[in-house]
């Protein structure tokens, strides 16, 4: 089966870094910087990229990769540079048993090497790695919820997703049951969710939720208000006889949310129409849900376009569904949006 290699590796390098980012959230030394875009980075999205990369290019070493962060404010601070390095060692001295398929790294001046290999500028040929380290940094720092999460891109076209939600229940009927969920998914070949803390089990295949009367449909939409425009949402899903409140998740949780039934919709319309999304934040988690039988698209119904760089530059905003319901909610969206004049 093709690919089969690739969603190994990516499955092993986002629960080896998990290790890590868990590690960083259950400690009060989280070592955030505001970045030039005003969006926070942690000593641990350093450390996921860092461990993520290393066994990305291990694997496939003639592969690019396109990754969130780059490694200057490591270089410029080396109190934080080392922070970062005692976690990437601490992670691969704990898992020794995977150097051989995950590679090693030596020392830091190494890490910050490896690190900045995601530097790429994507594109419409080849093979590209699109990684978040952490994605939803604000919901990390809040104690909520994110994502690590890992696509591969060939010749535009997303053909492998990966993604931990590491604080998501695995029995979504048992909130306060065991948390963690991997989900992953290869195009053609289904999606599959196990979870995080048993590495070698086999995934369950997942499926979109059944429910085809909105009066019963559930929306999923971001927690920070000024990634996505919850009055549109919420006035979308009134026109729609949607009565749920929503389920607000950070990160690609919410692809996981619906991927697996929980929800049948996702909602991100832009706050400001300057907003480029990166590929990183919806590679791994389009792929998810369109192999667990959803439909994604953007505010347009365009189908999202992993060609054009380091961003979603050619598309506006997600709209994830229900393959049934989809029609009518892209109908609900572009009414909102003439409404608004968008
Ligand atoms: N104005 C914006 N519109 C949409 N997404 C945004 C915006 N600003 C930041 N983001 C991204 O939203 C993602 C989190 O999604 P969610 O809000 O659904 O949890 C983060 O990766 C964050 O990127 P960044 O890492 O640049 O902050
Ligand atoms: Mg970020
Ligand atoms: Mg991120
Ligand atoms: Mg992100």
């Amino acid at each position: 089966m093709p690919y089969t290699n690739e969603r190994r590796i990516a499955e092993l390098a986002i629960q080896r870094a998990c290790i890590l980012t868990e590690r960083v959230y259950n400690s009060q030394v989280k070592g955030t910087i505001m970045k030039g875009d005003k969006s926070p980075v942690t000593i641990a999205d350093f450390g996921a990229q860092a461990l993520i990369i290393s066994s990305v290019s291990h694997a496939f070493p003639e592969d690019s990769i396109v990754g969130e962060e780059d490694s200057s404010d490591l270089r410029a601070d080396k109190a934080k540079r080392d922070l970062v390095w005692g976690l990437v060692k601490d992670t691969l001295d704990a898992t020794k048993d995977l150097t051989s398929e995950l590679g090693d790294i030596k020392d830091s001046e190494e890490m910050l090497a490896v690190i900045d290999r995601g530097t790429h500028q994507g594109g419409a040929v080849g093979r590209i790695w699109a990684l978040d380290p952490i994605d939803g940094t604000k919901g990390f720092l809040r104690g909520d919820q994110y994502a690590v999460c890992l696509g591969l891109i060939v010749d535009g076209k997303v053909q492998v997703g990966a993604l931990v939600c590491p604080n998501l229940p695995v029995d979504p009927e048992a909130p306060e049951g065991e948390k963690g969920i991997l989900l992953s998914a290869v195009r053609g070949q289904g999606a599959t969710m196990r979870p995080w803390s048993t590495p070698s089990a086999q995934g369950t295949p997942i499926s979109m939720s059944s429910v085809t009367d909105f009066s019963k449909a559930r929306f999923c939409e971001g927690v920070e208000a000024g990634h996505s425009s919850h009055s549109e949402q919420a006035s979308i899903a009134k026109s729609l006889g949607i009565t749920a409140p929503s389920i607000q998740l950070d990160s690609q949780a919410k692809y996981a949310s619906i991927s697996r039934g929980v929800g049948e919709i996702y909602l991100r319309l832009p706050v400001s129409l300057s907003y480029e999304e990166k590929i990183w934040d919806h590679a791994a988690g389009s792929l998810i849900v369109e192999e667990a039988g959803g439909v994604i698209t953007d505010i347009y119904g365009k189908e999202l376009d992993f060609r054009q760089g380091r961003t979603l530059r050619a598309n506006k905003g997600i709209v994830a569904a229900q393959t049934a319901l989809h029609p009518a909610v892209l109908k609900a969206v572009k009414e909102e949006l003439k409404v608004l004049e968008l």
